[in-house]
């Protein structure tokens, strides 16, 4: 199997070059494995509430660039399909039947998708038949499913969760298709997080193996904002609101007691951009703690030091730590190798083990009683309803997906890039995890916030900003040997 720098198959790839060291990243077509499919005008042409837009349909060519910062010189770069409506659809109404499966933890705004997908499907393109699968995706081949019409989900939006449920684990792909394909299914919208859409690359792929005519499209939902390419996911900025709160109750009790402390553990299984925003939004806390950035406890720049100043400047302390901070330091005594139905580490609870550890370190060396409150809001920040702004951004995601969808795309996850709503091919969504840089502007501005200490030594950095180098000339090289590995084509308009 070829693959490029980034494990990438590079027989997967679709690029097509333009001029300037323009490069697009396209994403699948019916009409690259089937031929001959008919195509029928797109019926919002007749529909009053946007015939009257101008420019409503998407140009053939439009794109989005992935990197919006450039130099004079520098070439045009990686950019993804515009989404939105197209001249032409590759599905007649009555045929059309599509099915909704939602998987992974839970997050903000997931019962907003479902319920725009239908409404979507219902208003803009008279489908009829929306199937939603229940409990994950052994939902397929184990459970029933609902019809979703527009008057069952009209008030869903209001409810945190899922309507149609979902699970970690249980993916298998031949039991999937072969079930998508004895009910007739034309569309798959999955929503879920990174491993979800690693499940929906492999459904594709089976998809394409059988030469089925059904677009699989992904919608990226998880709350830790791990995927990669997009701007953020929903559900994120209601999370982060969320904990808004959890901090704030931290901070009263830590500034009402004396020597008291306010300890906050948020979610972020692999990256800590709930944590950081929520520090950053919320101005009362003095430390937080990511994995990106490994921290110590004891000796001169560790976190015992920090507390102590802390407390002897101003009495009281609030502490913000990522669920998935630390646990190096709990490897041993507390770790373990668990795993989730899905293969995600289970984490142990740091929130818990440093309370213990702060209480302790004051009692032996400094002879202080600590009044240390620990809040777990973990929960609490992804079961509830998405907020206006995510709602308007959900209603955007279903809405590009199910444009892409009756175009005749698939194998793509519908994405915010740069504002703008794009579709991007799995493999590069799935390619690698996001996470926060702490060799960026944006934890530069959360320690100068903060004034928490870095824990990084000269050395630390410079070797982080090499790695970073070296990540992105893999990318550039990477890049280079698409050009010249991968089929051109040449003609950008080609679909
Ligand atoms: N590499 C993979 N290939 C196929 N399916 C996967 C893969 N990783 C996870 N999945 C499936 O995706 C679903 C959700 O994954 P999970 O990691 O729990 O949540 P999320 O999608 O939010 O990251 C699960 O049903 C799991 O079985
Ligand atoms: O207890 P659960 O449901 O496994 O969820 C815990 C995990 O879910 C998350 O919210 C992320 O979920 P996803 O993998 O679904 O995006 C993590 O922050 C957290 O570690
Ligand atoms: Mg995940």
């Amino acid at each position: 199997m070829a693959t490029t720098g980034n494990n990438i198959d590079s027989s997967k790839v679709k690029i097509v070059h333009g001029d300037g060291g323009y490069v697009l990243e396209d994403v699948p077509h019916f009409s690259d494995y089937i031929s001959d499919l008919p195509t029928y005008a797109n019926p919002l042409q007749d529909n009053p509430a946007y015939s009257v837009v101008k420019q409503y349909f998407v140009h053939v060519d439009d794109s989005v660039p992935q990197k919006v910062v450039v130099h004079k010189s520098s070439p045009r770069g990686i950019h993804f399909r515009r989404a939105g409506p197209r001249q032409r659809v590759y599905f007649q109404a009555d045929e059309v039947h599509a099915c909704i499966v939602t998987c992974g933890g839970l997050c903000p705004g997931l019962n907003t998708v479902i319920r725009e997908l239908v409404c979507g499907l219902y208003n803009m393109y008279g489908v009829k038949k929306v199937l939603g699968i229940e409990g994950g995706y052994r939902g397929f081949y184990s459970k029933n499913t609902i019809h979703l019409t527009p008057k069952f989900v009209n008030d869903i939006h209001k409810r945190g969760g899922t309507v149609i449920g979902t699970s970690r684990g249980g993916h298998d792909t031949s039991k999937i298709v072969d079930s998508i394909q004895d009910r007739g299914i034309n569309q798959v919208y999955i929503i879920g997080g990174d491993g979800t859409q690693k499940g929906a690359a492999a459904i594709y792929e089976e998809v394409r193996r059988r030469g089925l005519k059904v677009s699989v499209v992904g919608i990226p939902k998880t709350i830790d904002n791990d995927i990669p390419v997009i701007d953020k996911s929903f559900g994120f900025d209601t999370a982060v609101e969320e904990a808004q709160r959890a901090i704030n109750a931290a901070h009263v009790e830590a500034e009402s007691m004396e020597n008291g402390i306010g300890l906050v553990k948020l979610m972020g299984r692999y990256c800590g951009f709930i944590a950081m925003y929520a520090t950053l939004a919320s101005r009362d806390v003095d430390c937080c703690l990511i994995p990106e950035s490994p921290f110590y406890l004891e000796g001169p720049g560790g976190l015992y030091e920090y507390i102590a100043r802390c407390l002897k400047d101003n009495g009281h302390m609030v502490i913000v730590i990522a669920e998935g901070a630390g646990q190096e330091l709990l490897s041993g005594s507390f770790g373990s190798d668990k795993q989730d139905a899905s293969g995600n580490k289970l984490l142990q609870d740091i929130g818990l083990w440093l309370s213990q550890r702060i209480k302790d370190h004051f009692s032996k060396e400094h002879k202080m009683t600590i009044n240390l409150k620990y809040i777990d809001p973990t929960y609490m920040i992804r079961a509830i309803p998405s907020n206006a702004s995510d709602n308007v951004y959900c209603t955007l995601l279903a809405q590009s997906a199910v444009h892409g969808a009756m175009a005749g795309y698939t194998g793509y996850t519908s994405g915010l890039v740069n504002g703008r709503q794009t579709y991007i091919p799995f493999y590069r969504i799935i390619d690698k995890q996001n996470k926060v840089v702490i060799t960026d502007r944006m934890w530069a501005r959360l320690l100068s916030s903060t004034n928490q200490p870095s824990f990084l030594t000269a050395k630390d950095v410079s070797e982080e900003k090499k790695e970073e180098e070296t990540v992105t000339q893999m990318n550039q090289l990477s890049q280079l040997s698409n050009n010249t590995e991968d089929e051109t084509v040449s003609n950008p308009s080609v679909k």
